[in-house]
């Protein structure tokens, strides 16, 4: 253990109680007023509007002042313990639970798993097909392609199993990919029923007698490259510590050679350098105002893209700009989906850019641009392919049965195996040079910031871009920054914050963004915004325009009226017509329930009404794949699941679905209780969330007696009234 990480390990019990690693803190006192229309007095610091970013974080870094290197560096990694304490409590609750149907109840487990098939792919790696004896269905889990796994005996608690991921899923099957061949005794390969295609039972053997079981896992590896990369950033030098050094407030960041706090930028220099750029795309003027400010700033900018602003649209210019100028850039994001959001836009401005990552992570449609694809298309990898073929070869007969009892067999084995392991040597460092000269070649490189030290390892780059930078926590930030001359972070902290298990962690300011930091400490000098959308009907973005964005979002002129019923093969009627309704269940008795086994709530009365509601609009003929259900809680969402067999429906939690968007969306808040009690909806962020993913029609359903004790759902019901578009349940057939 690092020397920093066992201090972080003794501080973080007086984390805990509440004290921080900065000395003198007096975290609380930033209210110097720096951002425009400051309506809110820094009382209420779960509002979050720009306009409130005045609040003051409650514990968290301060930003009225200078971090000093060492503290900062100190407190980040006391999150990062914290945080690993929490995820290690949970997984290790869960895999207390042994019984089958508690533990698949969690979502996070299935058990008593056949092994029926197993090939070698890339890097030497097994992909490992699993399934239910007699080809059952898989049941109801959380377990995702790209997800972290652990795989192990089902018959034996103590086994810790081997790491893995999953590489592919259907119904009745999962697909892991692992280093390691899991298995406990050789000699003990016997036939078994296997599954065949559609989950019919066909004559195909178990190749494993083991029955095995699949657990979610904690990811330390992310957190040991988040820690590695923190030490080197405290130490470094040369341009990386001068960066360093500008977001830690040290030094002022500067934009076109002058720091931003004393100079506002020339507006002479400004235009010149916006008639100077080529755009390759339309932009609008305030994302063309952002690409010159990005490319004019020294070290750090901000673009602040409010839902559906063409944030991800902007970005990719400026990366396609800084291509232009003969500069290499790495594009980042903290979850795969909004790497590849972004690298969909790449690839159409141009050819050489490399997405780095599990490619059992990365979208079917961009496949062909992911490393893996790349070393494999490679003309010089021909021979890795041979290599490959005879591996595969020699597992096969490795693996069969031993029938005789001399010992000869088991000899042979055993020369196989060692065979087997050189041949993964090779294709190894074949692989490694390939690999080497495909990432040199590139003008991007598209990652996740959890960077993988290893494939990337020296390269810096002069531009460094961070995209929904609010949902990656500080800690995650350092791999990415390290390797940047430039940092330009793109993000909207009015949508989700990154999740943070340890709610101590999250009280002492792990849940607040770099990017949020930086608008706290600089103001308006560092960032722009972005104003014009292109999603929502306007209607359906007042709303959050107003609460949380100073009423400044302009919908664009083709979006500003689009309605349901403009879609072809929709009937028009008061309903297709009408882009929002709001449907109170107050005085239904549609009370809230706690999922059995679980945490999470459901809610049987409001599934009702998202039934009807979705049968009206399929009826009115909107197909499936245009609508989208989303349920702030996961058993909500399951039990919709369950319910709702409409074909390409999508039914989701509000995490599932930041940066997504679909025609019609239906919210269920879930929350109905005596108490008024509203739990995690008091996040409005999350609510702005689901408020902004539908383009023509948003349809709320949830109770006012419960929702409307809170002034943000109480302004929300009054919106819909004000519209129109207020309906209570009894107003409904069957209710
Ligand atoms: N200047 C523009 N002119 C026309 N359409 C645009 C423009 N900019 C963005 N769009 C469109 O707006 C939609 C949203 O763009 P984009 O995905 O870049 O936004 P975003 O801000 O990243 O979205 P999110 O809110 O999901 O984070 C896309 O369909 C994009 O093509």
């Amino acid at each position: 253990m690092s020397s920093r990480s066992r201090k972080a390990r003794s501080k973080a019990k007086s984390q805990r109680e509440g004290k921080t690693a900065f000395k003198n803190s007096d975290a609380g006192s930033f209210g110097d007023g720096i951002l425009s229309g400051g309506k809110n007095n820094g009382s209420d610091s779960s509002k979050v509007g720009l306009a409130n970013l005045n609040v003051p974080y409650p514990e968290g870094l301060p930003t009225d002042r200078p971090l000093d290197p060492e503290d900062y560096f100190e407190q980040l990694a006391i999150w990062l313990d914290l945080e690993a304490e929490a995820e290690r409590a949970r997984l290790a609750k869960l895999r207390q639970i042994r019984s089958q149907r508690d533990a698949e109840s969690t979502g996070q487990a299935i058990v008593g798993l056949d092994m029926v098939d197993y090939h070698t792919g890339l890097a030497g790696r097994y992909l490992l097909d699993l399934a239910k004896p007699g080809g059952k269905d898989l049941p109801m889990n959380r377990l995702k392609v790209g997800s972290p796994v652990v795989l192990s005996m089902d018959d034996d608690p103590s086994d810790q199993g081997i790491a893995g991921v999953v590489s592919r899923r259907k119904n009745h099957s999962i697909q892991i990919a692992t280093d390691t061949f899991p298995i406990r005794d050789q000699d003990d390969l016997k036939k078994k029923k296997g599954v065949g295609k559609h989950g019919k039972s066909v004559q195909r053997p178990a190749v494993v007698s083991d029955r095995f079981r699949l657990d979610m896992s904690p990811d330390e590896t992310t957190r040991l490259r988040q820690l590695a990369a923190m030490a080197r950033a405290q130490e470094i030098r040369g341009r990386s510590g001068k960066l360093r050094d500008v977001l830690l407030g040290i030094k002022t960041p500067r934009v076109d050679g002058n720091p931003i706090d004393t100079h506002d930028i020339d507006p002479e220099s400004f235009q010149f350098e916006l008639n100077d750029i080529d755009f390759r795309t339309e932009l609008n003027p305030p994302q063309r105002d952002a690409v010159a400010f990005a490319m004019m700033a020294d070290d750090v900018a901000i673009i602040h893209g409010p839902p559906g602003t063409g944030k991800t649209t902007t970005i990719a210019e400026i990366i396609a700009q800084s291509v232009e100028r003969g500069e290499r850039v790495l594009a980042c994001a903290a979850s795969n989906t909004a790497v590849d959001n972004l690298l969909e836009r790449l690839v159409r401005l141009m050819p050489n850019v490399v997405r780095v990552g599990h490619p059992a992570r990365v979208f079917e449609s961009l496949q062909e641009h992911t490393l893996d694809a790349l070393v494999e298309s490679d003309p010089t990898s021909t021979v890795i392919k041979d290599l490959r073929r005879e591996l595969d070869q020699i597992l096969r007969e490795a693996n069969r049965p031993i029938r005789d009892s001399g010992g000869r067999e088991r000899k042979q084995r055993a020369e196989l195996f060692n065979e087997a392991g050189r041949l993964r040597g090779m294709i190894r460092s074949q692989e490694r040079s390939i690999v080497r000269a495909v990432i040199d070649r590139a003008d991007v490189i598209c990652t996740t910031t959890t960077i993988d030290e290893e494939l990337l390892s020296d390269q810096s780059f002069d531009l460094v871009v961070v995209d929904e930078s609010c949902q990656c926590t500080e800690p995650g930030m350092w791999q990415a920054i390290l390797r940047a001359d430039r940092l330009i972070l793109a993000g909207d902290h009015c949508q989700l914050p990154p999740t943070v298990l340890s709610d101590d962690a999250a009280r002492i300011g792990m849940r607040d963004s770099l990017m949020q930091r930086l608008v706290h400490r600089y103001g308006e000098q560092i960032y722009r915004r972005l104003t014009v959308q292109y999603r929502m009907n306007e209607s359906i973005m007042r709303f959050s325009s107003d609460h949380f964005y100073d009423s400044t979002l302009i919908a664009d002129a083709s979006v500003k009226r689009h309605l349901l019923c403009d879609l072809p093969d929709v009937e028009e009627s008061d309903f297709t017509r009408e882009p929002l309704l709001l449907i109170d269940t107050a005085g239904a008795g549609y009370e809230e329930e706690l999922e059995p086994d679980g945490q999470s709530k459901l809610n049987h009365g409001e599934a009702k009404v998202i039934l009807q509601m979705v049968k009206q609009l399929a009826d009115a003929g909107v197909t499936g794949d245009q609508i989208a259900v989303i349920a702030p809680y996961a058993a909500q969402a399951r039990n919709l699941r369950m319910r709702l067999d409409l074909d390409g429906i999508e039914i989701d939690t509000v995490d599932g679905f930041q940066g997504r968007e679909k025609e019609v969306v239906l919210i269920t808040m879930t929350r109905s209780n005596p108490d008024g009690e509203i739990g995690f909806l008091s996040d409005q962020r999350r609510s702005n969330v689901a408020l902004t993913r539908a383009k023509r029609k948003l349809i709320v359903v949830g109770d006012s007696a419960t929702l409307c004790r809170h002034d943000f759902y109480s302004e929300l019901f009054r919106y819909f009234e004000d519209a129109g578009a207020y309906h209570s349940v009894f107003t409904l057939d069957e209710h």
